[in-house]
């Protein structure tokens, strides 16, 4: 197989050469690959920050000097192609790690390309110091590291599915010049808006994990001019004689809301992406399937962030979510729940394991009522077909549950839908499903639900949510009034309940104390 090196990975080995020859070891190591990679901003420096890996750290434990801020001055100069083959003899003392990044590429959507994240799985992957620093300082291993790359590169773009033929078409010059011409002009409304996301990512919704996307995208932008040479696309470009660039639509000047704004720069990136994969089909099917990537990359990217905006805004007041079930009632579902409504809840989930469907019909129907005139939302746990029937607001599942997509099939697009996530990889997974919250736990013991030691999640899990994650989520698992203020202190802004409430004496009383605690 044919493989390249992104721009990214190229930057990364010549930054890597240039900091060895900086440093004082006589013998090649591979801590300079490790600092390059910290350094880029690339997918593997992504990934490494999301490990609280970062480059100062890195320079300090393999005593590496960085005497200039060689990142910027690489950043924009243009990189050829270059070919694994070559790249094995360029760069000797990193044979070993490229061999276990081409083994990985090999595995991912587009096998020709290795990138900066492969370069950082084969540094996992071959044994030595840096690999054991890793694996204890970020507790990164080649599995964890798969499940990130896969999150970040292969779940949000469909399969590559190339319809249409592998080759090149021949063209007169003229052609050449005005496809490439189209091929610049998309190029650049494309990187321009997706500047505009994410910036709008970054200062108003200020969500990590979603910028984290929108980095990757333009990475892969970059990947994709590569294929048609970046130097050619400069010299074609003819900015004076462009026809496009007098003219301004009422619609690109009427921007009344940042929403709006943001889902006209959303249809543009879709737009540009769009010509590019079609121009760019008559000079480089590589680049076209790669456009097309971006395409629907977008697609979700825009779904995801609008959710998530969306979300923000139906559940802005519910800071405590109310789990019921009848069996660890003192006095039984119904005063726990109607008290706690009185008392000031506002989301409610129906949590009953062991009632016939007529008796959850029942059930449901009455906690509808109750919830209807409080002016509450009910979601009902694990079963759609009966969120429908009782008219539900929404409808929460597990992991080894129905999946975000088949579940929205079932229950429409306005009923919510909640995800219990256990760790971050789940977490993130279920804002790119669709998912309209997430559960975050178990955070402690609990008795409500049974969970092997090893599965609590903990505090650490709340922290790493709270720094990447923007979608609504609650933390969950045996929170009490007497640990919440931890919780509030990892990071949380809503908790989700059940034991607390459901089996104290007096549900109104507990429900206060911990809605003013969720205040404060
Ligand atoms: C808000 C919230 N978070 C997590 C769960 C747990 O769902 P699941 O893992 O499917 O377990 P069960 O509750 O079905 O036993 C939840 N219900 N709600
Ligand atoms: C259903 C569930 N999922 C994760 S923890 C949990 C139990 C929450 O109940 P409690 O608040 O009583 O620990
Ligand atoms: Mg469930």
């Amino acid at each position: 197989m044919h493989h390249i090196l992104t721009a990214g990975a190229q930057r990364a080995l010549i930054q890597a050469e240039r900091i060895a020859s900086g440093s004082a070891e006589s013998e090649p190591t591979l801590a300079p690959l490790l600092a390059a990679l910290a350094l880029e901003e690339s997918r593997a420096a992504e990934i490494m920050r999301t490990h609280q890996i970062d480059l100062a750290q890195i320079l300090q434990e393999f005593q590496l000097p960085l005497s200039q801020d060689p990142a910027t001055s690489l950043l924009d100069s243009p990189v050829q192609p270059l070919e694994m083959s070559q790249a094995l003899q360029q760069y000797p003392a990193f044979r070993e790690v490229l061999n276990h990044a081409m083994q990985q590429a090999s595995r991912a959507d587009v096998p020709t390309e290795i990138g900066s994240e492969h370069l950082l799985w084969g540094l996992l992957a071959t044994a030595g110091k840096e690999s054991e620093w890793l694996q204890s300082t970020g507790s990164l291993s080649a599995e964890k590291l798969d499940d990130s790359i896969n999150v970040i590169f292969r779940q949000t773009v469909e399969p590559l599915d190339v319809d249409f033929a592998l080759r090149t078409v021949a063209a007169t010059a003229d052609d050449q010049t005005n496809t490439l011409r189209t091929i610049d002009a998309a190029a650049n409304r494309l990187r321009e808006g997706l500047r505009v996301i994410e910036d709008f990512l970054r200062f108003s919704l200020d969500d990590a994990h979603l910028m984290s996307l929108l980095k990757s995208t333009r990475h892969r932008l970059t990947d994709a001019l590569r294929f048609i040479g970046n130097e050619t696309l400069i010299s074609s470009r003819d900015t004076l004689n462009d026809v496009g660039t007098s003219i301004s639509t009422t619609s690109e000047i009427d921007r009344s809301s940042l929403e709006h704004l943001l889902q006209a720069n959303l249809k543009r990136v879709q737009e540009a992406a769009r010509t590019l994969e079609e121009f760019s089909k008559l000079i480089s099917p590589e680049a076209a399937a790669i456009f097309k990537q971006m395409r629907y990359a977008s697609y979700t990217l825009e779904k995801t962030i609008l959710t998530c905006i969306a979300s923000q805004r139906r559940l802005e007041n519910s800071r405590l979510y109310l789990l019921v079930s009848e069996s660890l009632c003192h006095h039984g579902a119904g005063p726990a729940i109607r008290e706690s409504l009185a008392a000031g809840v506002n989301l409610v989930q129906i949590r009953e394991k062991s009632m016939t469907d007529r008796q959850l019909l029942a059930h449901g129907n009455r906690v509808r009522k109750w919830t209807r005139d409080a002016g509450a939302i009910l979601i009902m746990n694990d079963r759609p077909d009966l969120a429908i029937a009782i008219d539900a607001d929404g409808v929460h599942v597990g992991q080894d549950e129905l999946p975000v997509r088949e579940v929205r099939q079932i229950v429409g697009p306005r009923r919510l839908i909640g995800v219990s996530t256990h760790n971050i990889e789940q977490a993130r997974q279920a804002v790119l499903d669709g998912a309209d919250y997430i559960g975050v736990g178990p955070t402690f013991p609990t008795s409500t639900k049974n969970f092997a030691e090893h599965e609590y999640a903990g505090l650490d899990f709340v922290n790493q949510v709270a720094a990447e994650i923007t979608l609504p989520w609650f933390a969950i698992g045996g929170i009490q009034a007497d640990n919440l203020q931890q919780v509030l202190e990892a990071g949380a802004t809503r908790v989700a309940v059940s034991g607390v409430i459901c089996s104290h004496e007096h549900p109104g009383q507990i429900t206060r104390e911990l809605l003013e605690q969720l205040s404060n």
